[in-house]
């Protein structure tokens, strides 16, 4: 039996689907990439929360789960809304990358160093919060397209610097360019950063054994965590939330240590808490720490869900380059 992976064409995500391959062949299977074309990497134009964020480059692929094209999906989890489906399951999260942001800046800057005014792409609008909330005085320009474009922003000087995930430099094997990996004391990661969900048919059990042996547990424990706060929160893909869970060895052995941010959009100052508790407890650590962000205002400082949550979803029919933009809805995106 083959298994057929979905990927996406952009250089990142064929290199997280090209690394789930190259695991599961190394366990003895038969894999091939199947490549599906999504919304949101056709159209490098339009803010991603106009074309309902995230979520476009996640629905092209269960499509074509559901409709049998593909037998496993790899998303960067981070793209994942928090809520589940019914027919479909993550069957692993593989050991996560490095969940810091990057910051890449000319001269080789760093943060600290980047003069009061220097432009700074990013078009996140989490990474824009806590940049503003710093009072450096940066200059937070709004920034999308894939990694090679963001780069080109500062070579060409367009742009002084530009924030990315570590993971995709990381995984891209483009890390020489980073000028600073941003300490999560001052920036906290989007939730399940660094990490893939590897994403199959619930009723299709011979694919979910294979892939099961790539779980990590700690990296499941960790990010069950983190998206519990978004969950909790009920915070969109575009609400300026930040969250990173580690394990640490404690008193009692393993403990997991959170840490949430919800940023302002004006940078007007950001509210950060942090628990720590037992990793098999890490969904209600969760949740408790998004019920004490929101005790001390959380939902004053930003707006957790807004308009911009209303989301496209995409259908690929089985020719998997024809697609057609069908229904509106609304959902909760992990961005
Ligand atoms: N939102 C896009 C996205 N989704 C996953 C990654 C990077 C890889 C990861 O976080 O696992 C990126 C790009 C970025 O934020 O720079």
């Amino acid at each position: 039996m083959t298994l057929r992976l979905g990927t996406r064409r952009s250089a990142l995500a064929t290199t997280q689907s090209s690394w789930v391959a190259d695991q599961l062949r190394a366990l003895g299977h038969d894999v091939e990439l199947v490549e599906i074309t999504t919304e949101g990497d056709r159209d490098q134009s339009t803010p991603l929360a106009s074309l309902g964020g995230t979520g476009v480059f996640v629905s092209a692929l269960r499509d074509a789960l559901r409709e049998g094209t593909v037998d496993l999906a790899v998303h960067s989890l981070k793209d994942l809304p928090t809520t589940p489906e019914d027919d479909l399951v993550v069957a692993a999260i593989p050991v996560r990358e490095d969940p810091r942001d990057a910051l890449v800046a000319r001269d080789g800057l760093t943060l600290g160093e980047l003069p009061a005014g220097s432009t700074v792409g990013t078009g996140s609008p989490r990474r824009r919060a806590q940049l503003e909330a710093l009072g450096l005085g940066l200059d937070v320009r709004g920034l999308r397209g894939n990694v090679d474009t963001r780069l080109g922003k500062v070579t060409s000087g367009d742009l002084d610097a530009v924030i990315l995930a570590y993971a995709g430099l990381s995984r891209l094997g483009r890390t020489a360019v980073v000028t600073e990996v941003i300490d999560p004391i001052q920036m906290l990661p989007a939730p399940g950063q660094g990490a893939l969900a590897v994403e199959v048919r619930v009723d299709d059990a011979a694919t979910r054994d294979a892939v099961m042996a790539l779980e990590d547990a700690d990296t499941r424990a960790c990010v069950l965590a983190e998206r519990a706060v978004l969950a909790e929160l009920e915070a969109g893909c575009s609400a300026p939330v930040g969250a990173l869970a580690e394990i640490v060895l404690g008193d009692a052995g393993d403990e997991l240590s959170l840490r949430a941010v919800v940023g302002s959009p004006d940078g007007a100052g950001d509210l950060r808490r942090s628990v720590t508790g037992s990793p098999a407890d890490a969904d209600s650590l969760g949740r408790a720490l998004a019920r004490t962000l929101l005790e001390d205002g959380a939902a004053d400082l930003a707006p957790l869900r807004t308009t911009e949550n209303v989301s496209t979803t995409e259908n690929v029919s089985t020719t998997q380059n024809v697609h057609t933009i069908s229904t509106v809805h609304t959902e909760r995106h992990g961005a």
